[in-house]
């Protein structure tokens, strides 16, 4: 595999690294295309303060046992790891030994469809969760900002192939988003692997 060093974006109050080369070019290519096919994306109805919106993106939530995954309101039943999915869910465990349960796939269709302010915090993940966010197909700013601490701020662009490992107190402290850009840009699918016991 091809494989460089992680960057640590060396974040206060949190443990965020960066391998911008995780997959290969080719091996990013052919994931994108099978995981635009072969996942079930579906657009979900959120509701935010009572009222109910679509969700700017497209998503599908994979596990390997029966948990749900509440957020926004929303109660996601899990499809069952198959393909590609459970390919990339290996490389990456083996690599970081860790194993993880479930998977949020998001599809962002363009730039008006984006991830707002959030932290991944859910009581099901645990305490300082761990999460593996995979990127494949169009470039997106990662925007991060520190809870407690308004002039703490940081972004980074994901590129094609990379992954962002989030844990320890990362969740806890910051809060992250994907904004909408008005670049003309194509398909973005993002893999996020995470622990739901
Ligand atoms: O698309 C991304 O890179 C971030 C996704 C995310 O933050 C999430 O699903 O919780
Ligand atoms: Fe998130």
């Amino acid at each position: 595999m091809l494989f460089e060093s992680p960057i640590n974006l060396n974040l206060k109050d949190a443990d965020v690294a960066y391998f911008p080369i995780f997959f290969s070019l080719q091996e990013a290519n052919d994931y994108f295309d099978s995981l635009m096919s072969q996942i079930n994306w579906k657009q979900d109805y959120i509701k935010v303060y009572g009222k109910t919106f679509l969700q700017p993106r497209l998503t599908a939530f994979y596990a390997d046992n029966k948990k749900n995954y509440k957020y926004s309101n929303i109660t996601m039943q899990p499809n069952p790891f198959n393909g590609d999915l459970l390919e990339i869910k290996n490389k990456i465990e083996k690599q970081i030994n860790i194993t993880f349960t479930s998977c949020l796939a998001n599809l962002y269709r363009d730039g008006n469809d984006s991830n707002g302010w959030h932290s991944d915090n859910e009581k099901e993940l645990g305490k300082d969760p761990i999460i593996a966010s995979v990127t494949f197909g169009a470039e997106r700013v990662f925007q991060f900002k520190h809870k407690f601490n308004k002039s703490l701020k940081s972004k980074l662009t994901l590129q094609h192939g990379s992954l962002l490992l989030m844990k320890g107190k990362t969740q806890t402290n910051w809060l992250h988003q994907i904004p909408k850009t008005k670049k003309k840009i194509g398909n973005r699918i993002n893999l996020t692997f995470r622990i739901i016991a």
